[in-house]
């Protein structure tokens, strides 16, 4: 049986339903064995971020080297990078190893509104990490800092695509959950040439800590077992969906989102215990 491996460079969050945690239970449930490189530590739970412990560049570096001379991932995703140091040596370790399928989530800011990269960080993404995408999946706010414009609907959220894919990501997703639409949210995924819309009912839910993280490790994933990147992106949107539908009530702030919900009703279970 061909194992299938996806690596995640992100930070920790200790509450479990963003980060690093978030993406290697999307790895796990979609079948893929997951690796980790640690940026950063966040002290974190449904009610917010506590605090923000950045790892040194050099110990980001040695955990990428430690896999490139072992193992080598089948897909990549980044998440957290914190600083345009971390960044400058992730985009060295890619490039050094020659991974291939990395999906950038340009984490900036949690939901509560810490920040998870430094503001100057910004241009560093842009500059070493985005002409090694092969799909960059920003929300809107992201979008609008990496494109440099306002969004204020599905026509910005193509120009913006067009932009972040001029600077070298062979796809974009400009991912809907924060637009301003009533009822729905409507991904866009651009690849270079056309944009298609994927859409789906807005569900009414507080429980969304982790969407961003999930949705992205979902994608690695598929394309880790060889999916094509508009296959990856409909079992990616199918997950986030099934995860947000059936979100786990659990803290008392924004809880996370159910990564079991996807395979279990696959398998035709129910929701089980977990709400
Ligand atoms: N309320 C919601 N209802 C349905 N889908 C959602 C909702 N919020 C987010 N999504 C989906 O979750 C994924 C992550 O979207 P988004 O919330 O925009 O990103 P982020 O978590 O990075 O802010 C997208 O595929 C989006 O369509
Ligand atoms: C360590 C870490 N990484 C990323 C996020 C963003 O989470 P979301 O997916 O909700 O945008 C987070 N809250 N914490």
């Amino acid at each position: 049986m061909k194992v299938y491996k996806a690596l995640t460079i992100a930070g920790s969050d200790s509450g479990g339903g963003a980060g690093i945690q978030a993406d290697l239970k999307t790895f796990q449930e979609l079948g893929v064995y997951g690796m980790s490189a640690l940026t950063a530590v966040t002290a974190q739970n449904t009610l917010g971020v506590q605090g923000v412990y950045p790892l040194e560049p050099a110990a980001v570096a040695r955990q990428l080297d430690s896999i490139g001379e072992d193992l080598t991932p089948d897909a990549v995703k980044t998440g957290m990078l914190f600083s345009s140091e971390i960044i400058r040596k992730v985009s060295d370790g890619i490039r050094r190893y020659g991974w291939k399928n990395l999906v950038v989530d340009p984490v900036m800011v949690a939901k509560g509104g810490s920040p998870l990269l430094q503001q100057e960080a910004v241009r560093a993404l842009a500059q070493y990490l985005l002409p090694l995408a092969l799909v960059t999946t920003p929300n809107i706010p992201e979008a609008e800092i990496i494109a440099g414009m306002t969004i204020a609907g599905i026509d910005d959220c193509k120009e913006a695509a067009r932009r972040i894919a001029e600077m070298g990501s062979r796809y974009v997703v400009v991912k809907g959950g924060h637009g301003a639409e009533p009822g729905a949210v409507t991904d866009v995924l651009y690849d270079g040439t056309e944009f298609t819309y994927i859409e789906s009912p807005r569900i009414d839910t507080p429980h969304t800590h982790g969407t961003g993280c999930t949705y992205s490790a979902a994608l690695a994933a598929e394309l880790a077992k060889g999916r094509t990147t508009d296959e990856a992106v409909k079992t990616a949107k199918a997950f986030i969906r099934a995860a947000i539908e059936d979100g786990l009530g659990i803290g008392s702030g924004h809880g996370p989102t159910n990564h079991f919900a996807y395979m279990r009703r696959l398998r035709g279970e129910g929701v089980g215990d977990n709400d």
